[in-house]
């Protein structure tokens, strides 16, 4: 196993070491002043040697102890630094894996659960590190070291100081296990909370209209509720427990002050003995009691990481061949040869079936049909946001499996029926996809998207923040963004998934009138529910259930009298507004 931060992990256990061993030494020099003192008084007098002798103690003392706080906070240090090192470097593992996981990944784990996992696993793995790796150090050190002391002095003296420590470690280990059960169901809980937040967050407009503040109220004080009796019984557990501890220590504490005493009557210690083992105890007791603190984080630090490293651990489906190239396009065509697709865990239910058609340079394909009939899936498959499940699909000949998911994805641009704005200017959102883009580009892109008139309207222009917290777009806007947006690059597909099913009919004849130009060096597929957005189309494919039903150009599918005609007839019918938006009727 290969190391990380080797410097920071011996510098934290070096100073931990000789931390214990002069923690260690305050009791015994402790003990050594008071049998001075007593050497002293019982002599009769105060002597300028046993004067000398007492200072050289009080001088020890103070130099052991401050040298004693230096170790231990160099070891904090470390420890400390470690921890964050550690935090920072899973964070980013993290998050890139996030970044990279399949959307068939995503489909099936919520958001909520993925920044819980980012979030608080992550912190219970660092703390690990940081506190709870270095008190184990820590303890065993001072358990071991301060043991061999005591009994080597007095064997009966040290069995019994050391009595409470195998019912603590009996204890801890009980409260340990019972702790991981409740973490791990706690954190499910608050994985629950942040889902159920999260979703009122992103439905807000959704709760408002429907006024259901009130259920969306209940649904989060159950969540939380049972969450709280969660801590409720994990507070139980520790201050049972620990309390428990406390006592043991008491009573060991009582036993080595009888025991004691009476061997200092009988003269077998001297004071200063019995002093050292009480000093000793009274140290360790601190420590002993952290055992129950560092259960807490073992137990949540293997909860935590067996979540987190499952999902560092995630088998990446899309990704790479070993032996991918970079894609080269020469013509650009795009061919489907029988491709059949089901999503992760509904293999019986495909969505596509034997889909085959090919589009060149040049050329634009349309793709019409009912709702739910695997339209937009058509679409994911081309940048292999999921990979087909049989048939292949090639550009320019070349396998899309067989290439960089990297050139791929730069070759290929989807336009999504909603369009996410980031919280940033207009201007950055166009240009997302070429940051170093001069200013007149973002403008010509905006102004091919219909959008350039609008923003020359807006109080900052190209300059105002869109998103969460700036200003809002409507549908037709954030859709005109994400076109221009996709003016920027130049890829060799664009695929328009209904993305201008919010803009008028006029404002999208005059955005096919700019994209002319645009759509001559690359293959362009349409997907809209509205014939008038894609009878143009060199090619249309009627798809139905998953298969291409029908195919052809406008006219010759008006000819074939089938579902596209139908389609056509009901779409020219004025005044059937559900009838037009559904298609077929479906
Ligand atoms: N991520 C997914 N996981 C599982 N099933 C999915 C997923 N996405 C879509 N489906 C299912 O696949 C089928 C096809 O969906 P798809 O989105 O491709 O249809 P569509 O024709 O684009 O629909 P629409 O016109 O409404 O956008 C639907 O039955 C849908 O429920």
């Amino acid at each position: 196993m290969h190391l990380r931060h080797p410097w920071q992990v011996a510098f934290a256990i070096g100073s931990t070491f000789l931390a214990v061993i002069l923690q260690l030494l305050i009791p015994q020099l402790l003990g050594r002043a008071i049998d001075q003192t007593q050497t002293t008084l019982g002599g009769g007098g105060v002597t300028a040697a046993a004067e000398e002798a007492l200072w050289i103690s009080a001088l020890l003392l103070l130099a052991v102890s401050a040298l004693r706080g230096i170790f231990t906070m160099t070891q904090n240090y470390f420890a400390e630094a470690l921890g964050h090192h550690v935090g920072y470097e899973l964070r980013l593992a993290c998050y890139d894996k996030i970044q990279r996981l399949s959307f068939s990944f995503h489909d099936q784990v919520h958001s909520g659960d993925l920044i819980t996992i980012g979030m608080l696993d992550l912190e219970g793995v660092r703390m690990y590190f940081s506190t709870g790796l270095v008190r184990a150090c820590l303890l065993t050190m001072l358990i071991g070291i301060g043991a061999y002391m005591l009994i080597s002095t007095d064997a009966v003296l040290g069995v019994l100081a050391l009595s409470f420590v195998p019912f603590v470690g009996w204890r801890s280990s009980v409260m340990q296990l019972r702790l991981r059960a409740t973490w791990l169901d706690l954190q499910e809980r608050l994985s629950v909370l942040s889902r159920v937040m999260e979703e009122n967050l992103g439905g807000i407009r959704v709760v408002r209209a429907f006024a259901a503040q009130d259920d969306e109220m209940l649904k989060f004080d159950q969540a939380s509720n049972t969450a709280l009796i969660l801590a409720h019984d994990r507070v139980a557990t520790y201050a049972s427990n620990t309390s428990a501890m406390s006592l043991s220590f008491f009573a060991s504490l009582g036993l080595v002050l009888w025991v004691g005493g009476n061997k200092l009557i009988a003269d077998d210690i001297s004071i200063g003995t019995l002093t050292t083992f009480l000093t000793t105890m009274t140290t360790l007791q601190i420590p002993v009691r952290q055992i129950g603190l560092m259960a807490n984080a073992f137990a949540r630090a293997s909860t935590c990481g067996s979540r987190l490293f499952g999902l560092l651990d995630q088998d990446i489906t899309v990704r790479d061949a070993p032996e991918a190239r970079p894609l080269e396009i020469s013509d650009g065509a795009l061919r489907f040869d029988n491709v059949s697709f089901a999503y992760r865990g509904l293999e019986n239910r495909p969505v596509l079936r034997n889909i085959s058609f090919e589009a060149r340079r040049g050329e634009t394909v349309a793709i019409v049909g009912p709702p739910g009939s695997g339209k937009s899936t058509i679409a994911h498959l081309v940048p292999r946001f999921y990979d087909v499940t049989d048939g292949t699909i090639t550009l320019d000949g070349q396998d899309i499996r067989r290439v960089t998911l990297a050139t791929l994805r730069k070759a290929v641009a989807v336009v999504q029926q909603d369009a996410f704005l980031f919280t940033t200017t207009i201007e950055n959102n166009i240009a997302y996809g070429d940051p170093w883009a001069k200013a007149q580009r973002v403008e010509r892109a905006s102004e091919s998207a219909q959008l350039h008139n609008y923003i020359l309207g807006l109080p900052a222009g190209y300059k105002t923040v869109v998103g969460e917290r700036g200003v809002s777009l409507s549908g037709g806007q954030r859709q005109r963004l994400a076109i221009a947006r996709i003016m920027m690059l130049h890829p060799s597909v664009v695929i328009f998934d209904d993305s201008t099913a919010a803009i008028d009919a006029a404002t999208e004849q005059r955005i096919r009138t700019a994209m002319r130009l645009f759509a001559k060096d690359r293959v362009t597929i349409v997907i809209s529910h509205r014939l008038s957005s894609l009878m143009y189309a060199d090619q249309i494919l009627f798809v139905d259930n998953g298969e291409i039903i029908e195919r052809g150009t406008h006219q010759e599918l008006l000819a074939k009298r089938g579902r596209y005609k139908a389609l056509h007839d009901l779409q020219m019918r004025p005044a059937d507004g559900m009838a037009i938006k559904n298609g077929d009727g479906r």
